[in-house]
């Protein structure tokens, strides 16, 4: 039996692909085959494709068993490196996606199980969600049920909340980023535009997401906008769309196929909502609180909670962050592999190894240093778990089994089967116990029970499948610590709570449901006792089982999620977030109000060599020195070539056309239109929207060091604008570097790339020209920014699930459907999750007047694109 491969193997290897590292696996006990290997995993299918390239499935192999030692089924993001300049956008949407997920423990958030990388590759190793997608899933199903529809958003609103409460921003949540897992639960994916908040700076300024989901404060104004409320947006969006089959504001006659953003937006903030006849009056009412285009009116995440349409999934929505934590770091506990009898773990090691690595020239890829090393970073101080800790045992039998005999495709690493199953049957028991608590939404008026109630009614059951058996031996003071009684089936770690003893000092309380402590009064402006924690802690409810939940939705009380640091946080959420003797600085008074917040530094991770100061401008806004502004403008420049390079690559892929559709219509349609000229964009941008990775070289020592850095997100404006001034900044790189840094080798290195760019642009113009006269000799010339006939739109519109038509309903029904591009690309799909920032400069309310600028080659560059996508 050939076993796994060493992860050094890879590493190094001469640069061609994943697939140089076949190796010959016994397959059975007769049959021999060629597998194709990433690591330790053997590569599968391909399950989609994105952004960054193709999506595998893959099987992890653990060495030294016996045959079909399959044992978990995972999905590898391949990202090519060479896809990925150093400091581009692109980069920073893989560190972001990482250092997010990292700290994302939740049933519903799809789980990082490592990243690995070699000379080629980086893959993103990542829970499998064997359920598919979930734009498919109603699409087959034409829309959902209510119930259905409930289940699942309960489960979206769950992982949002989560994520809320660690500080972290979606900015991206549609239909084509949520999955679902085998048991047909939701995960949330893509965490490409994911960003922190933090109570002092609450208000972002980079616009991004999916038009069609973007809420309005992103596209019409120009201002800051709370991040969450845009999820909030995002995710009633998403409600609609499961329970309409069709997405909201999708019967505009004048723009009937969506692709005019800013009569879209203008239509969505002066039309009011309208519903077909099967959505009923509840969720109706959820969806009128969620889909309210001031941002300051919309429903928080917390009024979501609330919502009488969720009740019946209400003890899922009141596990808190932490506990969710809780519950992943025991499943973590119990997927690790048994230790071997030699004593050697069975665990293929951490890639030591992979610390750094070199391509097949030789060279150091510092900058995409990020594998297991830096998966595995530990997860930042929570001071809010300090008072757990779980110690590991032997195993027990079953998990000394190995997983393959168990089940040789089981989902063993699925977090959302395991800890919903728990959720669900904590439900099933407490239902059966509380016959009157309403179980579909057709009772749903009834009111959340009171918190006194829910104290003792809640199912006591639910860390039983998720944590596991408990050991007495191990607990070493009965006194100071909790047992946690779990599951007797899921093996044998147990899951010691040492509680904090409610050292005010310190700041922290315990958690009252881990410590299996009755709820201190919950009722709002009613102080919470910690004492009460404390005595229930120390009292003979230690072999109790421990309530599911540890608060209610109905013990907040209602806070203004808007102020930054100053609410009064409900006595009941105390339980789960420091005390007054801890700075409110230290946490965000999110709706859920965890007190996990990922610290700042910890989430902008050092390993990733990219300067996150620099393209990541919602975090910071930062000057330089000017040293690095030669190598920032070169970086720049390479960007921008490398983007002329890859959008013609991307020309099979509709994925952009609409958007450059777009981006040719603001420039030249109508009255309202706008033009944004490069200077004006840049003014703008400083001023307004200083994210981003454009940097605009300065004059004087004090302007250098004020670079407004704006959007590294594709930016459409500022990709042209990039392309553009390619030539300008490219002498201005040079210029500058001489200046700065006389060292030839990079003189010389700079001027091989600008040959190459140009070389590459020529050819791109010339390719440009012959497409003009091919276009030209075949038709028409189209008219700049003309919008796409419907036909092709409904083809070429990204992320925008299409409706058909119904006769029930005056709005058209265009299934959900995201579309293929060709045959043979049929899991490439077009989903448009861009930096949406620059459509606020289109006129839609008060936005400054256009003014008309020359032709340039990024603009014949887009035309190019645009007339390709029309003819297609
Ligand atoms: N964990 C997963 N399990 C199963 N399939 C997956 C998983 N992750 C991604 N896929 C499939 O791969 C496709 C592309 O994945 P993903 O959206 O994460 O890539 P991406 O490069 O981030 O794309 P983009 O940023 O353009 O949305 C998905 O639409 C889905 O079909």
């Amino acid at each position: 039996m050939t076993s796994v491969p060493q992860r050094h193997t890879y590493y190094g290897a001469p640069a061609s692909t994943y697939t140089q590292s076949r190796q010959s696996v016994a397959f059975g006990n007769t049959q021999k085959r060629k597998h194709v290997t990433f690591g330790p995993y053997i590569i599968g299918s391909t399950l989609g494709e994105g952004e960054f390239g193709k999506v595998k499935m893959g099987w992890s192999k653990i060495s030294g068993s016996s045959s079909m030692d399959v044992s978990k089924q995972v999905a590898i993001k391949l990202v090519r490196r060479d896809n990925i300049p150093k400091n581009s956008e692109k980069e920073v949407k893989i560190y972001r996606e990482i250092n997010a997920l990292k700290h994302l423990n939740h049933p519903n958030i799809v789980k990082l199980e490592e990243v690995l990388q070699n000379s080629k590759y980086i893959g993103i190793v990542l829970e499998y969600a064997s359920g598919g997608e979930f734009y498919k899933y109603i699409q087959k199903k034409r829309r959902l049920k209510e119930n259905a529809a409930c289940r699942l958003f309960a489960q979206l609103i769950s992982g949002v909340c989560y994520m809320h409460s660690k500080g972290l921003v979606h900015r991206d949540l549609k239909l084509e980023n949520l999955l679902l897992d085998k048991q047909e639960n939701l995960l949330i994916t893509d965490f490409g535009f994911v960003n922190e908040f933090s109570p002092e700076e609450e208000l972002m300024k980079t616009s991004c997401g999916s038009p069609c989901y973007a809420a309005p404060e992103l596209v019409v104004t120009a201002k800051p906008y709370e991040a969450r409320k845009a999820d909030i947006w995002s995710c009633g969006v998403i409600l609609y769309a499961m329970l309409a089959g069709y997405l909201p504001w999708d019967d505009d006659p004048d723009n009937p196929d969506g692709d005019d953003i800013g009569k879209l937006y203008r239509y969505i903030t002066r039309t009011p909502l309208k519903f077909p006849d099967y959505i009923t009056p509840v969720p109706r009412d959820l969806l009128r609180e969620t889909l309210i285009a001031d941002p300051t009116k919309r429903i928080t995440t917390l009024g979501i909670l609330q919502h009488r349409w969720l009740q019946p999934h209400h003890l899922f929505l009141a596990v808190t962050p932490v506990e969710w934590d809780h519950i992943s770091k025991n499943q973590d506990i119990l997927r690790r592999p048994p230790p071997r009898k030699d004593g050697a773990s069975s665990t293929r090691p951490r890639s030591a190894c992979s610390v750094s690595s070199s391509n097949s020239k030789g060279e150091k890829r510092n900058s995409l240093i990020m594998d297991s090393s830096l998966y595995s970073q530990p997860v930042p101080p929570q001071q809010s778990q300090s008072h757990a800790v779980a110690v590991s045992s032997s195993p027990s039998p079953r998990m000394r089994q190995s997983p393959v005999k168990r089940n040789r495709h089981s989902r063993s690493n699925s977090a959302a089967s395991v800890a919903l199953q728990a959720v669900v049957d904590a439900e099933k028991e407490y239902h059966a116990t509380h016959p009157t608590v309403p179980t579909s939404t057709s009772a749903s008026t009834l009111q959340f029970e009171s918190p006194a109630s829910s104290q003792h009614n809640t199912s006591p059951r639910l860390y039983q499948h998720a944590l596991p058996k408990p050991s007495i031996n191990t607990v070493s003071s009965l006194r100071d610590s909790v047992i946690v009684e779990t599951s007797p089936q899921k093996g044998s770690a147990p899951f010691l709570i040492t509680p904090a003893h409610n050292d005010l000092a310190s700041g922290l309380v315990v958690p009252a449901t881990l410590g299996n402590v009755t709820m201190p009064s919950t009722s709002a402006g009613q102080k919470t006792s910690h004492s009460t924690a404390s005595h229930s802690l120390h009292s003979s409810s230690l072999h109790r089982r421990p309530r599911p939940t540890s608060y209610h939705p109905t013990s907040f009380s209602a806070f203004n999620e808007s102020s930054t640091g100053t609410t009064t946080i409900a006595p009941s959420r105390k339980d789960y977030e420091e005390t007054a003797t801890v700075s409110s600085k230290n946490y965000q008074p999110t709706d859920r109000g965890s007190p996990q917040m990922i610290q700042k530094d910890s989430f902008t991770l050092s390993k990733p060599l990219v300067d996150l100061q620099l393209v990541t401008g919602d975090l910071i806004k930062t000057g330089d020195d000017s040293d690095s502004v030669a190598q920032k403008i070169h970086d720049q420049v390479e960007d921008a070539a490398h983007r002329v390079d890859m959008s013609r690559q991307r020309r099979k892929s509709q994925r952009y056309s609409m958007v450059y559709d777009r981006l040719v219509g603001l420039m030249t349609e109508g009255p309202e239109e706008r033009v944004v000229e490069d200077e004006d964009l840049s003014k703008q941008n400083s001023e307004s929207i200083p994210q981003g990775g454009q940097v605009k070289s300065a004059s004087s020592n004090e302007n250098k060091k004020r670079f407004s850095i704006m959007s590294v997100q594709p930016s459409f404006n500022n990709a042209s604008k990039l392309s553009m001034e390619s030539g300008n900044q490219r002498e201005n790189s040079s210029d500058t570097g001489r200046l700065k840094n006389e060292d030839f080798a990079t003189l010389h290195k700079l001027s091989l790339e600008r040959d190459s760019a140009q070389s590459s642009r020529q050819s791109s113009r010339q390719r440009l020209s012959a497409k003009e006269n091919e276009i030209s000799g075949r038709k028409e010339s189209p008219v700049v920014g003309s919008r796409i006939p419907s036909t092709k739109a409904a083809v070429d519109r990204k992320g925008s699930p299409q409706v058909i038509t119904n006769a029930s309903n005056v709005q058209r029904k265009v299934p959900l459907r995201k579309t293929s591009k060709n045959s043979q690309d049929k899991t490439k799909i077009n989903r448009a999750s861009v930096m949406i920032s620059s459509m606020a400069n289109k006129s839609v309310d008060g936005m400054p007047e256009a003014r008309p600028r020359e032709p340039s080659t990024a603009k014949k560059v887009i035309d190019f694109f645009k007339r390709r996508s029309m003819r297609l």
